[in-house]
């Protein structure tokens, strides 16, 4: 059988914020770490073992393997909302990050991915779906949900709370969470930072036009910042996704009160954008703990847990001011 191909256009065609959102929360809240092996014929479990990572030829070259099973689950039809038949996944994305893809001409992106996705009964491959544009909205809707948990229900406004909001890199993370983020939440201002300061640029003439056409619904202020400190001055959330190999914010930087951070990136190590007084100052949550274990290992942090268990609790976050959600990735099924 040749596998079904779905091209970038195909996946771009279907993805939107409220859809992207709603399917990362089910799947952050379906990640248990403690109930890891918990398989039950009659009801609904997945599997999600650790993501591999494999240097090739060097450290800016990696190549990362995520698997995901989900058996025994039944989905909603998005058109009617009624139950569909059971039924199971089995998938993994695989992801190339090269770092230098955006000097070659013209430019690929750092970050490829493809998700393959298999018959559950013979273990075919049925189907290869393009995932880079996945990889960079449902990296952005995890920060959103976490933000959402972590930060917005501090305040009895909730989603409605007015935020101030700093976009430290604006790459493709960068750009995808400043997207998602307005998108989402009543942003009323946005400060934009990026180390060659013509992507700062691109994104805010990009949000400028958003708004223009009410694609964007909230009015926002956007400023693009000479420096990292001056981007977070004033802001209530962070959102920071580089390859930067040392931080770009220190505790000092931050204004006081309530701060929530959402750390994506750093490349080869998934973490150091972020200097170890503000982790000295903050509790941390993070996607996975199953990759924390090994891919934060050497970082000195309050971690209290998996985002997806303050979702499945419905408790609020620890009692603490400045929260981080540290993002490693990793969702075979979606
Ligand atoms: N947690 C997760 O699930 C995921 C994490 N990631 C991670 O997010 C990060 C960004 O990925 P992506 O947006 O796709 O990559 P891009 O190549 O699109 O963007 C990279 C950004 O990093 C900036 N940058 C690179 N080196 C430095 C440096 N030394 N100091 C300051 N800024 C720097 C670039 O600035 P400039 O434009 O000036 O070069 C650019 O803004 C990576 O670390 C990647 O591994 C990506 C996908 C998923
Ligand atoms: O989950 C993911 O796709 C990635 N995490 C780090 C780089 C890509």
């Amino acid at each position: 059988m040749i596998p079904k191909y779905i091209d970038s256009d195909k996946v771009r065609k279907i993805l939107t914020w409220p859809l992207v959102n709603a399917a990362v929360e089910e799947a952050l809240k379906a990640i248990d770490y403690s109930e890891l092996n918990a398989a039950n014929s009659e009801q609904s479990y997945k599997r999600q073992p650790p993501r591999t990572i494999t240097a090739c030829g060097n450290a800016s070259q990696l190549l990362l393997t995520m698997p995901g099973y989900v058996g025994n689950y039944k989905a909603l039809n998005a058109k009617t909302n009624d139950q569909l038949p059971c039924s199971s996944t089995l998938a993994c994305k695989v992801v190339t990050s090269f770092t230098n893809n955006q000097n070659l001409q013209p430019p690929l992106p750092n970050i490829l991915a493809n998700i393959l996705l298999f018959d559950v009964n013979t273990g075919e491959l049925q189907c290869i779906m393009e995932g880079t544009q996945i990889t960079a909205w449902r990296t952005a809707a995890a920060s959103i949900v976490a933000t959402k948990y972590l930060y917005m229900k501090r305040f009895p406004q909730g989603f409605q709370t007015p935020i101030k909001l700093a976009i430290i890199g604006c790459g493709v993370q960068g750009q995808s969470h400043a997207l998602g983020m307005c998108a989402t939440f009543n942003v009323s201002e946005i400060y934009l930072w990026n180390r060659r300061q013509s992507k700062a640029d691109s994104l805010l003439l990009l949000l400028q036009h958003l708004h223009l056409n009410k694609v964007l619904q909230n009015p926002t202020k956007i400023f693009v910042t000479d420096t990292p400190a001056e981007a977070v001055r004033e802001a209530e959330v962070i959102c920071i996704g580089t390859y930067s190999p040392h931080a770009l914010i220190n505790y000092d930087m931050l204004k006081s009160g309530d701060v929530h951070i959402n750390t994506v990136g750093a490349g080869a190590v998934h973490f150091g954008e972020v200097s170890q007084d503000i982790y000295d100052n903050a509790v941390v949550y993070v996607d996975s703990l199953i990759n924390a274990r090994t891919e934060l290992k050497d970082l000195k942090a309050n971690i209290i847990g998996e985002i997806g268990q303050v979702i499945r609790e419905g408790r609020s976050a620890e009692n603490k001011s400045l929260t981080i959600y540290q993002s490693l990735g990793n969702f075979g099924i979606f």
